[in-house]
């Protein structure tokens, strides 16, 4: 993992001073966006923690739950992701947000809630019931299965996958595959952090986004 930068002052806007304006969403410039995406990432990046050999000998495992176990963190992931979304595609919005079983349910429903878009999870193998497309594929550190049920997205739909981590791309490759079997238009892939050195990317099909980048060069 790379040295944190140092932490720049979080910007603050102006408070609405009567309730209707404070329930209504704020107006926001794309000034004032790039700004708070700023502030955000760099709170987000000096939360997550490294365990080292975890959860076998050689990998650095980036432990992103921090993220989640302090409100003000969780509040901020949630808008970065959400400006992150609205940044692209001049602001159009997906209409399905797939989330990768087990982190990537951490947030993709909360994503997608803000975003007035649908969700569908793609779960581990085995534990969806009904018709389902499958997918093999290796990750970091190891094998594993994905499926999503038949009728989790429409024909056409606009698809943005989301996840906690790319490393090796394996996982998200799979997650994407799936998306294109039922018949959805696979318009991004959106991550909390990406490892650089593992060349993920290079997998997947569709523009990838993340808000933060381990740009360190890994032991393996
Ligand atoms: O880019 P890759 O090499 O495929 O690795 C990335 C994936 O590995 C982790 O999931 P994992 O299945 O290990 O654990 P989880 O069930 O806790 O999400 C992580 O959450 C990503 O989904
Ligand atoms: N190094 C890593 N840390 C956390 N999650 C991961 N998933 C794949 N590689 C990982
Ligand atoms: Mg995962």
């Amino acid at each position: 993992m790379t040295t944190q930068p140092p932490l720049a002052a979080a910007t603050t806007a102006s408070l609405p001073t009567d309730n209707a304006a404070r329930l209504e969403p704020q107006p926001t410039t794309s000034a004032t966006s790039a700004s708070e995406l700023a502030s955000a990432k760099i709170s987000l990046r000096a939360a997550l923690r490294q365990f080292p050999d975890f959860p076998i000998p050689g990998i650095d495992f980036i432990d992103i739950l921090p993220l989640f176990a302090d409100h003000s963190l969780h509040t901020s992931l949630i808008r970065a992701l959400e400006l992150q979304v609205l940044a692209l595609n001049n602001g159009s919005k997906p209409d399905v947000i797939v989330g990768l079983d087990a982190r990537g349910f951490l947030f993709g429903p909360s994503l997608a809630l803000r975003l007035g878009a649908g969700f569908a999870p793609v779960r581990k193998r085995g534990k969806l019931p009904g018709p389902t497309e499958e997918a093999s594929f290796d990750k970091e550190y190891g094998q594993d299965g994905f499926q999503i049920q038949n009728d989790a997205i429409k024909k056409g739909q606009s698809v943005l996958v989301v996840d906690d981590i790319i490393a090796t791309g394996g996982s998200a490759a799979a997650a994407g595959k799936l998306v294109s079997q039922l018949g959805g238009n696979l318009v991004g892939y959106l991550f909390i952090l990406e490892i650089d050195f593992l060349k993920g990317r290079e997998k997947l099909n569709a523009p990838v986004y993340t808000l933060l980048k381990d740009t360190s060069e890994g032991t393996a």
